[in-house]
């Protein structure tokens, strides 16, 4: 498997070597070059499979060349007997054909897990081979920060440095990276917001200068493509649980950086008969506002009840516009200087904006309805949604198109994460699982820096070079 990017002037690169990138050095995102597909009898095949084994056939094909399939083996067995449920992603049935895919089962309570611990791993395996040492660098909302530090705490040859909003993430979802000790872990508290992190990890990837090249940067942000590739996975062993590919599916998916939506799309490009994919945003909506007017428009995050998707730039959209643009990586380079000016208003070839609209629908979710949602369904069934779910179960329910295909939202986080929200909603706060029992009591690490370039660069070399 070869990975290209985006933007058609940068190296084509196998899997490790994606592994051990962020962006491409023509700034764009590694692709694969031709997507593994499934026939709908092999795909049929597959229903009975545990969780693990599943992983084993959707993923081994992107990682083939690289990791021995034995291996493969070994890493998805140790990361998916370590989440708290056995079925790993189970279904949640909400009312008649409706379903929350459970994906907060693993050490930190968020879909992030599924990636992070797998890439972990996944970085130690090659990292041994090659005898090499990296920096891991990445910018969070608050749930990719405690899933890529608890997926490479133990890695042999990594410093991690996460990048957060100051102030602007839940207490559970800060201490959750703080109270994580090692010599090896740094925690940065921005004064700024998500998209002044993410921008600062972006610019050290187009230049690593600061590490005298001594170091590499590898990003744990689903910029990566490991990061994509194993949360196709859950699109998968849901569908097939509930009669697929016999029986097409929807997804409704809670929507940051548009990664784990672009999982879904990858997922039916591969095979699975997804029927409708909803993109479901809270009032930072530059998705929705782009899907239903043609306009794309950055405009000034407002932090919410939903902090984890409180991102005005969304990542990964460029590698659905690959797509849209029919991998012309010059006419995307183009495009992608224009959007990230975040000057104008960017507006797409109506033929283009179709083939959008064939793939996807969207909606935006303010806080309120996001409230009455969990109040709603707690109601109806005694369940208690996480307020990002929240936006996925509302959008689910003002876009479905067909009433007769399971709709399935995933469901991105725990609510204990989420105190602020719950409280809104009039519930109370359910206790921490057993290994974090004592997490508010614990004692936190953290350095609050500018959100300037320079100073975070000159902390990570620091601390890199001499600790
Ligand atoms: C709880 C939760 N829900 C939804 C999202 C949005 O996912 P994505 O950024 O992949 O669109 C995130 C963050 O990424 C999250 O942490
Ligand atoms: N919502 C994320 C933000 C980063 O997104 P990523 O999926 O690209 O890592 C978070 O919670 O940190």
């Amino acid at each position: 498997m070869k990975y290209i990017s985006t933007r058609g002037n940068a190296p084509e690169l196998t899997f490790e070597e994606v592994l051990l990138t962020g962006l491409a050095a023509d700034g764009g995102l590694y692709v694969p070059k031709e997507v593994p597909t499934f026939s709908a009898e092999e795909i049929a095949s597959w229903r009975d499979l545990p969780y693990t084994e599943l992983a084993h056939k959707v993923l081994y094909p992107f990682v083939e060349g690289c990791v021995d399939s034995a291996a493969l083996k070994t890493m998805l067995d140790e990361v998916y007997s370590g989440f708290g449920h056995k079925a790993v992603a189970p279904l949640q049935q909400i009312d008649h054909n409706e379903y929350v895919l459970e994906l907060f089962q693993g050490p930190t309570l968020a879909f992030k897990d599924f990636a992070l611990q797998l890439l972990g791993r996944l970085l130690d395996y090659v990292l041994e081979r090659r005898h090499e040492k990296v920096v891991i660098m990445g910018a969070t909302s608050g749930d990719t920060g405690s899933a890529a530090i608890e997926g490479t705490k133990a890695c042999r040859n990594v410093d991690i440095f996460i990048l957060h909003p100051h102030g602007k993430v839940s207490d559970v979802q800060r201490r959750q990276m703080t109270t994580v000790v090692g010599d090896n872990i740094h925690n940065i508290a921005i004064e700024g917001n998500f998209d002044d992190a993410q921008d600062m990890v972006k610019a050290s990837f187009g230049d690593q200068s600061f590490l005298r090249g001594e170091r590499k940067l590898v990003a744990v942000n689903s910029i990566n493509w490991a990061r994509i590739m194993a949360q196709i996975v859950y699109y998968f062993y849901s569908a097939l649980n509930l009669g697929a590919p016999e029986r097409a599916v929807a997804y409704s998916v809670p929507t940051g950086n548009f990664g784990d939506i672009f999982a879904g799309y990858m997922a039916k490009k591969m095979g699975l008969p997804i029927e409708q994919l909803i993109i479901a945003t809270n009032s930072n909506d530059v998705l929705h506002r782009f899907m239903s007017k043609n306009q794309y428009e950055v405009r000034p995050l407002k932090h919410t009840i939903t902090p984890s998707m409180d991102i005005a730039v969304s990542s990964n959209f460029e590698r659905l516009l690959f797509d849209l643009y029919d991998h012309d990586g010059p006419a995307l380079a183009e495009l992608m200087a224009r959007m990230n000016a975040k000057q104008d208003i960017v507006t797409l070839d109506e033929d283009k904006l179709a083939k959008a609209r064939e793939l996807f629908d969207s909606q935006a979710v303010d806080e309120n309805e996001t409230i009455a949602t969990m109040q709603q369904v707690y109601d109806e069934t005694g369940y208690l949604l996480d307020p990002h779910t929240a936006v996925g179960v509302k959008a689910a329910r003002d876009c479905r198109r067909n009433q007769q295909i399971p709709m399935i939202t995933l469901g991105t986080a725990h609510p204990v994460k989420f105190e602020e929200a719950v409280k809104r909603a009039g519930f109370d706060v359910p206790a921490l699982p057993h290994h974090l029992a004592d997490l508010m009591e614990r004692e936190e690490k953290l350095d609050v820096l500018p959100a300037e370039l320079a100073t975070v660069q000159g902390f990570i070399a620091e601390k890199t070079f001499h600790d």
